[in-house]
């Protein structure tokens, strides 16, 4: 079944169309990755995927329910987005920070308890800052703040997972492990849908992969079909070439120099 679908789904800032007929899928336990040149309407796209502008066109199906007739509280539960560049400078630390993550399990009232604690551990080993429980987000890295806010959505343990470009302040070995996690979540039937401007990326991880080509184009397939020298060069105007590593056992994708 799918986790979500569009159909004919169009959105516009005042009168400026950014997303105009897109039809995506993606299915139970799928990333799909999303690629595009600067400003073309990724962010846009994914904040309708979460549910953050309610005044798109056409159908956004959660679930086979229309994204907009879901209450907040309920979104919360089942969908969780990481945003792009939101550098939280919170005065929390990161356990407190991460705990607030649960708050949608909560009645207002209530505090707390030992599944939240839990599963607030878990995301911390998961992210790879177990250490940092103490520290404040304030007096953190940005790459650090970056994987506390991929903490702060997973502790929602959301079917749905919306990551816009969620490695990009990363180092190599950091975004492995992004990259790691988001398949291991997969592998438990965590759906993902994650913009990045890295077609390497999108190889490694993409189950199928979409193309956000201009305001009016958007492809969507499975990797190897879509990953070619010519999707790619047509995407960024810029000449790509692909070449199979046999080492990596998969395509790598560049550029030549001169
Ligand atoms: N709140 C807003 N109000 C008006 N226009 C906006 C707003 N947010 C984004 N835009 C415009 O919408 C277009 C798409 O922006 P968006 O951030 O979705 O692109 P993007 O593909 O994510 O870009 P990038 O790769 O540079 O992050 C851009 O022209 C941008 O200027």
């Amino acid at each position: 079944m799918s986790e979500i679908y569009t159909k004919n789904l169009s959105f516009a800032y005042d009168t400026e169309k950014i997303i105009d007929n897109v039809d995506l899928k993606v299915d139970d336990g799928q990333v799909l990755v999303i690629l595009g040149p600067n400003g073309i309407g990724k962010s846009t796209l994914l904040a309708c995927l979460s549910g953050l502008h309610d005044d798109y066109s056409g159908q956004i199906k959660l679930e086979d329910q229309e994204l907009k007739q879901i209450p907040n509280r309920e979104l919360s539960h089942r969908l969780a987005l990481v945003s792009q560049g939101v550098n939280v400078k919170s005065g929390l630390n990161l356990y407190d920070y991460l705990l607030l993550g649960r708050s949608a399990f909560h009645s207002i009232f209530s505090q707390p308890d030992e599944r939240d604690r839990q599963q607030v551990e878990h995301v911390l080993s998961q992210i790879g800052l177990a250490e940092y429980r103490d520290v404040s987000l304030q007096d953190m890295s940005g790459g650090q703040r970056q994987l506390a806010q991929i903490g702060r959505a997973l502790v929602q343990e959301p079917k749905l997972l919306i990551m816009d470009e969620p490695t990009s302040a990363l180092d190599y070995k950091n975004q492995i492990l992004v990259l790691k996690l988001i398949k291991a979540l997969s592998v438990i039937d965590i759906s993902i849908i994650i913009s990045t401007h890295d077609p390497n990326q999108a190889m490694m991880i993409g189950d199928s992969v979409g193309l956000l080509v201009d305001n009016q184009t958007y492809i969507q397939g499975k990797t190897e079909e879509i990953l070619t020298e010519k999707y790619l060069t047509e995407l960024y105007k810029t000449p790509i070439v692909s070449t199979f590593n046999e080492e990596l056992d998969r395509n790598i994708f560049g550029t030549r120099m001169d």
